[in-house]
């Protein structure tokens, strides 16, 4: 695809183009002739770039599975200063400021009792109250500045595991990129909608929408609403697919066509820049005397891309009975055991509801996956009050939960019309097989945990009756 030239940030969001698809091998080219011809690695590249390959699998790994991208940049990536830990920055020519300050290592690791990121690990139902938004005046923060851990399993290292983290910030990034070497960012913003520049082009992602950004691409935020808020998955192996439909067939849940990946767009200019890089759970940075976002095209399958959550066709009973969440996958990151994820992300969307004789809210239950939910918009169908936009819950592996004794009482008396669900209302849920270990911050630093969360239930009356058999099991 050839775009007009431009050297410059195309900064008005109107203007971003899009490819459209899933695991698709794109082509972009920014400057018309930038993409050599039938082969990756010419002796010259046209207009003198750079070829350079960024590998998402082993090369080795199977067809389908494999993932690579070809930049063709005015600079290759290693043209930077020494790598340093964050802490040891301070004199960079860049603003100095706590990167992650709340950014847990190691889920692996006891606990060290002084660390206010250590892991910790309880099997109790967790809540949070919205986190709180940094005030701009006395907390300029951006995106990396403002990462929090909530909680994790595993460890980068050996690429087994993910991580939660929720993001505050109120300012952009300015001459500073970010890549995560230890794993794949699914972002979900909740507020502000964010400008995310990547070495692959530019992307505008509102709440309700959103990105994919795989490991080891750089890519930089702002935050053209102020104060912003959101969610960070990150899969330490593998990446995100599509759910396989089984007997759904070929269409519906998320179809791969609403998928967009960015066009080439790049900056040519010499600056100060830092480089940031998570790896193995530790922040390092690198200065560099260029813009790192100097790729002027491109071709692969190793993109970052953003999805509209409106696009996602629901699929549900039209009979009766709860379906479990599973119908709402939108993507997936497989385990090594089919069937089992390392992560699902899974939305609640305005529906219609429409099951005869059914306890229609979510099910009480005990699961073999972890769940943190988290709520961009509006009120969710399990819970009144509480669980609120920009806050979060925690129901671990086993750990027993369901409906509120609100929802309890209201969904088993209620006249069964069909109706609408979650109407104005966008939850979410991270599910994953692993254990999930808890930062310190989020339990106690961030002073958000709800302690009243097990009122929830706790009042959840007897109904049992030996001599009324009342249950209504004509389902016709
Ligand atoms: O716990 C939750 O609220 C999430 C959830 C929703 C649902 O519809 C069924 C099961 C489930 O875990
Ligand atoms: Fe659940």
């Amino acid at each position: 695809m050839a775009l007009p030239v431009t050297d410059t940030a195309p900064t008005d969001p109107a203007s971003f183009q899009y490819q459209q698809g899933f695991g698709n091998h794109f082509c972009s080219e920014a400057l018309a002739g930038a993409l050599p011809v039938g082969q990756n690695t010419p002796q010259v590249c046209p207009f003198g770039l750079y070829a350079e390959q960024l590998s998402g699998t082993a090369f080795t790994a199977p067809r389908h599975e494999n993932r690579r991208t070809w930049l063709y940049r005015i600079r290759p990536s290693v043209v930077h200063h020494p790598f340093q830990p964050a802490s040891a920055t301070a004199t960079q020519a860049t603003a100095e400021s706590a990167l992650g300050r709340h950014v847990c290592p190691s889920f692996v690791d006891p606990p060290a009792p002084s660390d206010p990121n250590a892991a910790l690990i309880t099997p109790a139902q967790l809540r949070w109250k919205p986190f709180d938004l940094p005030d701009s005046e006395t907390d300029p923060c951006d995106f990396v500045e403002g990462l929090h851990t909530v909680a994790g399993a595993g460890d980068p290292g050996s690429r087994q595991g993910l991580a939660v983290y929720v993001y505050t910030c109120n300012r952009p990034m300015v001459r500073r990129a970010f890549y995560s070497s230890d794993g794949d960012w699914l972002i979900v913003p909740q507020q502000g909608t964010l400008i995310i520049q990547t070495e692959l082009g530019w992307m505008e992602v509102q709440p309700n929408h959103i990105a994919v950004v795989p490991r080891g691409i750089r890519f930089r935020v702002e935050v053209p609403d102020g104060p912003s808020r959101g969610y960070v998955l990150e899969v330490f192996d593998g990446h995100f697919q599509l759910p396989d439909l089984g007997p759904i067939g070929a269409n519906g849940l998320a179809n791969p066509r609403d998928f967009q990946t960015p066009v080439a767009a790049y900056e040519d200019r010499d600056e100060p820049y830092q480089i940031v890089t998570k790896f193995h759970g530790t922040f390092f940075t690198a200065r560099q005397d260029h813009v790192p976002f100097d790729v002027v095209a491109w071709h692969g399958n190793y993109v970052p891309y953003r999805y509209d959550l409106a696009n996602f066709c629901a699929v549900n009973s039209v009979t009766f009975d709860h379906i479990d969440p599973s119908v709402f996958t939108v993507l997936t990151v497989r385990s090594a055991f089919p069937g089992t994820a390392l992560a699902d992300f899974v939305i609640f969307p305005p529906r219609f509801e429409v099951q005869h004789n059914t306890f229609r809210p979510p099910y009480f239950h005990r699961n073999a996956m972890s769940e943190f939910m988290g709520l961009i918009r509006g009120e969710y169908e399990a819970k009144r009050g509480g669980f609120l936009p920009g806050g979060a819950s925690l129901h671990s592996l086993m750990t027993p939960h369901g409906p509120d004794i609100h929802t309890v009482t209201t969904a088993s008396t209620r006249e069964l019309q069909p109706g609408r669900v979650a109407d104005g209302t966008q939850a979410f849920m991270f599910e994953t097989s692993m254990m999930l270990k808890v930062t310190r911050w989020a339990l106690e630093g961030s002073e958000k945990l709800d302690h009243e969360y097990y009122k929830a239930w706790l009042t959840i009356p007897r109904a049992f009756d030996p001599a009324n058999c009342d249950a209504r099991v004509a389902r016709n």
